[in-house]
């Protein structure tokens, strides 16, 4: 793609739909199950041999191409004739530090086949934490498609040296974000099932397979994706849905399908997104729970919305949504690391809300400064509202929290007690945005704020939240909005807080902008219901 917004990427594709043959920049991900054969545990050559063939037509065609390849630690184990998983942290990433060599030797000679040039890029989500790093992150990958390299990089998380925090934590997502980073057009999800079924085909005879997607976000709340997969692969179905939710919302159509076939992709990208009017002309007639998401259940209603064409291989799209963000936006939505949050007031977020505010944030809103961070970095906006006890708390989370690296929130807004509905209900003390960074976690969580975020609740009254007015009790909620670029650095800000802007010189001795933050993506322009 040539644009660099999102927006014209969108334009791109849907101009471009059925049969087009405009170069499009096409993000492949590969799981360990499409690496490794869990019968053999092997690789699996003749595939991966498919693939280069398929990157060799596509690239022929005219697009550019970019790897994520998941199975350094599947080859690790594979290399130290490891069979079970491993447990510890060390030998994980000692596997990865062995496995990786081997995964890159091998394209590298089987690209070499063809006289493809590949490129090995290892990641941590600290490597694009801000906005100089993710720029740079950027070209790097941008150079290495465009000529005179006209290389594919092959991405992989950074295993051997991220932790914790700084992890991506499953390649569904560095996927994602990778393809947000290039302004791809097609994000390929390659795994060891056909698409996204209504259950776990693996354990469910009668799951049936989703052909187009509109609503990834009703989606994942309509289909079961609770199990996990294969032996080797990290995040099950749900990575993938969160890495949809992202990718769409970046303007990317995101195929979920059989890596067995990798020449099917050459298919689906001939035949085209579906566009709009196609998709919706089939929505909502089939099953219920889906209605609202899915244009269509596979095969069935082809000839309905016209889309796949009947010859099309298995798989389920998930349509980039019609208005993307804005490549800027985005970043700072899903791709920068927030190093505090600023605490603002509710009129403060209803002026920023309206788009003729130009999303612009006056010192005088802000009632809290959390964390530390210098100017230009990514911060948290954070709406404190005070509510009735005696109201019955929403799930922000369930309602699709904006939760891919929300760990920090949690530490540097320590002295509030994170509410969620399965803490309160399950009596957990770890919130589940905690155990989406993991690798390991089990349930990772939506990373996207349709509406809402994390309610976080001042702990006790000493916070200097709780009281009572009359009969009703009441107590302080912070709900995440939104993310900014901070034109002020934390100790600045702590001191113009609910300043007029015309005070900022007399208190700083300076006064560089009249607002705390200019630059801000909103995941919400309402505030969910209490
Ligand atoms: N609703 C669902 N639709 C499709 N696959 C599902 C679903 N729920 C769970 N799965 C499982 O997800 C697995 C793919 O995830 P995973 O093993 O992590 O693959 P990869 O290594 O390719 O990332 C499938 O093998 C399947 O068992
Ligand atoms: N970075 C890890 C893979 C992490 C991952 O997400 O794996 P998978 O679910 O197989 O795509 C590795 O190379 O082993």
């Amino acid at each position: 793609m040539t644009g660099s917004s999102h927006v014209a990427a969108a334009a791109s594709s849907s101009s471009a739909a059925a049969g087009s043959t405009a170069s499009k920049t096409i993000v492949i991900k590969l799981g360990t199950s499409s690496i490794i054969s869990e019968e053999t545990q092997l690789p699996k050559i003749a595939i991966l041999s498919s693939l280069v063939e398929t990157c060799h037509k596509l690239r022929s065609q005219g697009h550019k191409v970019i790897i994520v390849c998941s199975g350094a630690i599947g080859m690790g184990r594979i290399r130290m004739h490891i069979t079970d998983r491993p447990k510890s942290l060390g030998e994980r990433q000692a596997l990865a530090a062995l496995g990786q060599l081997r995964l890159i030797a091998l394209w590298d000679s089987l690209f070499g086949t063809v006289g493809i040039e590949v490129a090995q890029v290892l990641l941590t989500r600290n490597d694009i934490a801000d906005r100089p790093r993710y720029n740079n992150a950027r070209t790097t990958l941008n150079t290495l498609i465009s000529a005179p390299f006209n290389a594919i990089p092959i991405v992989n998380e950074n295993d051997t040296v991220s932790v914790s925090e700084l992890r991506f934590g499953d390649n569904d997502t560095l996927s994602a974000i990778t393809a947000g980073l290039v302004d791809a057009d097609y994000l390929f999800l390659c795994t060891d099932v056909d698409g996204l079924y209504t259950g776990n085909p693996r354990s469910d005879p009668n799951a049936r397979r989703l052909g187009v997607v509109e609503d990834v976000a009703a989606a994942r709340k309509a289909v079961s994706v609770a199990t996990m997969g294969s032996s080797f692969g990290t995040g099950g179905m749900q990575t993938k849905l969160i890495a949809a939710e992202l990718a769409t919302a970046a303007g990317v159509a995101t195929v979920i399908l059989n890596g067995e076939h990798p020449e099917n992709m050459i298919r689906v990208v001939a035949n085209g997104i579906p566009s709009e009017a196609s998709a919706g002309a089939g929505a909502g007639v089939k099953m219920d729970s889906l209605a609202s998401s899915v244009s269509s259940l596979a095969s069935e209603e082809k000839e309905l919305i016209g889309y796949p064409p009947l010859d099309a291989p298995a798989h389920t799209i998930f349509m980039p949504k019609p208005n993307p963000l804005s490549s800027r936006k985005w970043s700072i939505l899903h791709a920068l690391h927030p190093a505090g949050a600023l605490i603002i007031d509710e009129g403060a977020f209803k002026r920023i809300a309206r788009t003729d505010s130009g999303g612009r944030l006056l010192p005088a809103g802000v009632v809290g400064v959390e964390g530390n961070w210098e100017r230009m970095q990514a911060i948290r906006l954070v709406v404190r509202r005070r509510i009735s006890k005696s109201t019955p708390h929403s799930s922000g989370l369930e309602q699709g929290a904006p939760l891919t690296n929300s760990a920090p929130i949690a530490r540097s807004l320590g002295q509030y007690l994170l509410r969620t509905d399965s803490e309160a209900g399950a009596g957990t003390k770890t919130p589940p945005i905690i155990d989406s960074l993991r690798k390991d976690a089990p349930t990772p969580s939506s990373p996207l704020a349709g509406e809402a975020s994390a309610k976080i609740v001042p702990a006790d009254a000493a916070a200097g939240g709780d009281g009572v007015d009359g009969d009703e009790e009441w107590e302080w909620q912070l709900v995440e909005v939104g993310r900014a670029l901070a034109n002020y650095t934390s100790i600045e800000s702590e001191r113009i807080k609910g300043l007029k802007s015309s005070q900022i010189t007399s208190v700083l001795g300076y006064a560089d902008s009249d607002y705390v933050t200019d630059q801000v993506a909103l995941h919400t322009l309402t505030l969910p219901t209490a």
